[in-house]
């Protein structure tokens, strides 16, 4: 403790401090995707109350994480990032939040496995409460409201009062991020899944159904090692996953903005509602409100890319986030669609190799794959799903460069959101049972670990 005791404005233990001018630059420049807010005093009363609140994540642990990435980017390890399109305050129980985390330990043992790399786990949690829109309205049976923006901006109901943007939702963002937290940081450091406990998940999950026994041949392997382990002294039961990392998209600079801290130990920014953030494809512009804030801040940054980015977008994007060419900080996720990932990746690729940056590449099969069912309901294909990730696997093979991770929207439960598996098939038919996405298509617990073997299965070959 400082030796001005407890009232002193500084200590000797690592604080975060208000924000600075810094963190509101982007105000001055056009921002894409915000919500029309009817009230701005309310709005003002909210995000002043946001900075006053302690930071979700510590400086500390970003740059930590920034390390990590920065071994992806050498080719070094392999990032598995994932979690829900879109996080709602009513999915915030132990019973969601339990299940996504053992369906990314189960997918990380087997992705270690496969690549024979640590995996770096970072999810999509604790603060993915805001989604961008195609459109900023929706029509249903004749009736035109405002689209759902995410819990964080207004309700899904379809009625004109959930409808309504309410700024008092990001306080319940900050709320409901720290209790997610909270509860991640037990789980992740309660010892509650050693590797050898996740196997046998894993093998579990290989006996439910005949279809199962096809990666058989990997399930074994595992085992081997573990026994080896074992005989050699090293006990595979002490292993943890502890490591576990939080990241959303920063979609909503007011809220972003008011989480945005100064590090007391080194005098940076950073955003302190996760310890990765990400910029998407609608909002990406250079010249635009989203880069703006996120060149300031020091965390781990990632930015989506879609079929229509240029090479030239791509340099610039490092230019103005990444400077400094700090290793770890930059990350670009692709999201061309299976169809067009083998045509439009390379080209980028190359110019960014050729402009010596070093950047974490991860492939996003999800957004790419989007369509409509004939019942109504968005869907992706199992199967254009893990062709993305080949062509992904395909192209930087192909350039020498390391296919550095995967992004994907999934949840550990038992949804039918998207078609096929090879594990547990869901058709179209079956979409209706449970589709229980606020937004997007979200892979089930059983898609995503056959993902992760599939996935495993490409890294063998
Ligand atoms: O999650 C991503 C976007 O928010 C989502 O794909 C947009 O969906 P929309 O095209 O239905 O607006
Ligand atoms: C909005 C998303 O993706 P994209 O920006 O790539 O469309 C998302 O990740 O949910
Ligand atoms: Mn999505």
């Amino acid at each position: 403790m400082s030796s001005t005791g407890p009232s002193s404005q500084t200590t000797d233990f690592p604080t975060t401090l208000p924000p600075d001018p810094k963190a509101d630059t982007w105000r001055a420049v056009p921002a894409a995707q915000q919500p029309e807010w009817p009230d701005p005093g309310a709005l003002r009363a909210v995000t002043d109350e946001l900075t006053t609140l302690p930071p979700l994540v510590a400086a500390s642990e970003c740059d930590t994480l920034r390390d990590r990435l920065a071994a992806v980017a050498r080719g070094e390890a392999f990032l598995l990032q994932g979690g829900d399109c879109a996080e709602t305050f009513d999915s915030v129980t132990a019973d969601q939040i339990g299940h996504k985390l053992k369906t990314l330990w189960q997918m990380a043992a087997i992705l270690t496995y496969g690549s024979e790399l640590p995996v770096v786990k970072v999810g999509r949690i604790a603060g993915q409460y805001a989604k961008p829109r195609s459109s900023s309205e929706e029509t249903l049976g004749g009736v035109t409201l405002p689209s759902y923006r995410g819990d964080a901006v207004n309700g899904l109901e379809f009625t004109p009062q959930a409808r309504r943007p309410d700024p008092g939702r990001l306080r319940q963002v900050y709320d409901h991020s720290a209790a997610t937290l909270n509860f991640v940081r037990a789980a992740t450091s309660g010892g509650i899944a050693d590797l050898a406990q996740v196997h046998t998940w894993n093998r579990e999950f290989l006996g439910l159904s005949p279809a199962g026994q096809r990666y058989e041949h990997l399930a074994g392997d595992i085992d081997g090692m573990l026994r080896f382990m074992r005989a050699s002294g090293a006990d595979p039961d002490r292993l943890s996953p502890t490591e576990f990392f939080t990241s959303h998209e920063a979609l909503i600079l007011d809220y972003e903005s008011a989480l945005t801290r100064v590090d007391s130990r080194t005098g940076a920014l950073y955003d302190v509602a996760g310890h990765m953030v990400w910029i998407g494809e609608r909002t990406r512009q250079v010249d635009g409100a989203h880069v703006e804030f996120a060149r300031h801040i020091s965390n781990p940054v990632a930015v989506k890319l879609g079929p229509a980015t240029t090479s030239d977008d791509a340099l610039a994007l490092i230019e103005r986030l990444d400077p400094e060419r700090r290793p770890g900080r930059l990350t670009f996720i692709s999201r061309m669609g299976a169809d067009q990932i083998r045509e439009k990746l390379p080209r980028l690729v190359e110019k960014v190799q050729a402009s010596g940056a070093q950047v974490v590449w991860v492939c996003d099969p999800m957004h790419g794959n989007t369509y409509t069912a004939p019942d109504g309901h968005k869907t992706r294909r199992f199967d254009a799903i893990m062709d993305e990730i080949t062509g992904f696997f395909e192209v930087h093979r192909a350039l020498g460069s390391h296919p550095g991770g995967i992004h994907l929207e999934l949840t550990g439960t038992s949804v039918t959101e998207c078609v096929g598996g090879t594990v547990e098939e869901v058709t179209e038919d079956e979409l209706g049972f449970r589709y229980e996405s606020a937004c997007d298509p979200r892979l089930n617990h059983s898609q995503s670990l056959d993902l992760a073997f599939l996935t495993a299965e490409i890294f063998r070959r």
